[in-house]
């Protein structure tokens, strides 16, 4: 216990922590906390499972405890789920404290988040786009006193993938003080080094893992050869492979596309095995609740998109399967770093085709590791090749006839195509015009006057009673 004393955090802290079966800090921890407690921006990027989270909600709490009011501190992550469990950290490590946390994201009611905000929680953690929205939409809250801006995987934050957080991103940073300390994680920082710098202004402390390999030494990576039409024969294979050698399993298996994740779950699911899915085209609340039933272990297999490649705790996850081949390495690093972590064993197996060779030729650089291959007898897999084929084309035709989001989107597209109009602009006009009615007609009307009556009613009911948090150090 003492090596957490060593860098400053106080006994409370250090109790909790040793409650929750932290009892010695990671490297991460040991460089970051200190700087961090001594006012410094910091940079820290450290491998998958390498206990970052921690590293940044410790001396929060400890600077929390010592000046406490709301709004303190901000963490920005780019997923709801993430959102959640980044703020379950917070509320465990600083039970003793009172904590008020607010957990806002895309999904969930935006009448209940403006309220939550209005009561000046001492931890916001948003993701980007839902938190802009409000800050668009309504002046019952502000962001002007927050001293820590905390950007978890603060790399997928800058960059412009499938979503693009960078607009939303200006109308935060836009609202929060210059005068702050800015943390950034992740365990892929490096791409984006320079434009994180920007954000973190004030010459950050930054700290890497010295190790040329980027991902874990207990993670054993293979890799199977397969054409593509025998892919879904090697899943299904692995899978029975796995659930007769283990009584306890439990595997992540990721693939690229909503659709994918949808006719995969349908498959394994004939073959009766207990899976279930996670992507974005899901009711928020399902998605939460498939997550839940999976971290439970009633359902011992999780097909997800990239949605669920960064950040997930899931100890019990032993295998990880890349059902398709990640186009970019660090996808690969994100989503292999879902098993094998704080120092537990775990195997990923990449299913690869002739036509991805160059991108494992990519990954092996960049990870500064070579995959091994996965023995896997052939005449077994042929075995069932037909049986899965026909299973396959069968839930694909199933799904077809439902509205499942995907086909509709295509025909939305279809359509425009055929009246002479770019979807793609038409989407986004669509977007902006709806936020734009959403934060003039609704933000400043509705959620406003809900929020003032709420309050009002509050008032009325107390009577003068203030309420205050019960935070150490607070007289
Ligand atoms: N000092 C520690 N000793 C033991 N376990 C720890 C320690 N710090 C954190 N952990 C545990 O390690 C696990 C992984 O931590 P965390 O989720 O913060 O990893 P991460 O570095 O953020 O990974 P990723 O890059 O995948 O987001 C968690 O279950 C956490 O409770």
């Amino acid at each position: 216990m003492e090596a957490f004393a060593a860098l400053g955090l106080s006994d409370w802290l250090i109790q909790q922590c040793k409650q929750m079966g932290i009892t010695r800090p990671t490297p991460v921890q040991q460089s970051c906390v200190p700087a961090i407690l001594a006012g410094r921006d910091c940079m820290g990027c450290a491998k998958t499972g390498s206990g970052k989270t921690a590293a940044f909600v410790l001396p929060v709490l400890q600077k929390l405890a010592e000046d406490p009011y709301g709004i303190f501190c901000l963490v920005l992550t780019p997923t709801r789920e993430l959102a959640y469990q980044i703020a379950e950290q917070f509320r465990a490590l600083g039970k003793p404290l009172g904590l008020r946390d607010c957990i806002i994201v895309g999904g969930m009611d935006m009448v209940a988040q403006g309220l939550e905000l209005s009561k000046k929680p001492h931890i916001v953690v948003a993701t980007p786009g839902r938190l802009a929205d409000h800050i668009r939409s309504s002046d019952t809250f502000n962001m002007k006193r927050i001293k820590f801006l905390i950007l978890d995987e603060a790399d997928r934050l800058l960059e412009q993938g499938c979503t693009d957080f960078t607009k939303d991103l200006e109308v935060i940073l836009s609202v929060v003080p210059a005068k702050r300390q800015t943390l950034l994680f992740s365990a892929t920082l490096t791409d984006t080094l320079q434009e994180l710098k920007t954000i973190a202004m004030n010459e950050p402390f930054f700290w890497e893992n010295k190790s040329e390999v980027r991902t874990v030494d207990e993670l054993d990576q293979r890799y199977i050869l397969t054409p593509e039409k025998v892919k879904d024969a090697y899943l299904v294979h692995l899978i029975q492979k796995i659930q007769d050698e283990h009584d306890d399993w439990s595997v992540m298996i990721f693939t690229n596309t909503c659709k994918n994740c949808q006719i995969l779950t349908m498959m394994l699911r004939e073959f009766k095995f207990p899976a279930i899915s996670l992507h974005s085209m899901m009711k928020q609340r399902q998605r939460f609740a498939n997550l839940a039933k999976f971290k439970s272990n009633v359902f011992k297999i999780l097909i997800a998109t990239d949605v669920a490649a960064r950040g997930l705790d899931i100890p019990t996850v032993q295998v990880v399967i890349n059902h398709n081949t990640p186009g970019l390495p660090k996808i690969y690093i994100h989503r292999v770093g879902r098993t094998a972590r704080a120092g537990r064993n775990g195997v990923s197996i990449t299913l690869v085709t002739q036509y991805d060779i160059h991108l494992v030729n990519a990954i092996e650089e960049q990870i500064q590791t070579k995959l091994k291959e996965y023995p896997v007898e052939e005449k077994e897999v042929l075995k069932i090749l037909t049986q899965v084929n026909v299973t396959r084309r069968q839930c694909e035709i199933k799904l077809e006839s439902t509205d499942f989001g995907e086909k509709k989107e295509i025909n939305k597209k279809k359509k425009m195509i055929l009246e002479g109009k770019d979807p793609d602009f038409e989407e986004k006009r669509k977007n902006e015009l709806a936020k734009r009615k959403k934060g003039k007609a609704e933000g400043k009307g509705r959620i406003q006057e809900i929020i003032h009556q709420k309050k009002k009613g509050k008032l009325v009911k107390k009577k003068g009673k203030k309420t205050k948090a019960t935070l150490p150090g607070q007289s």
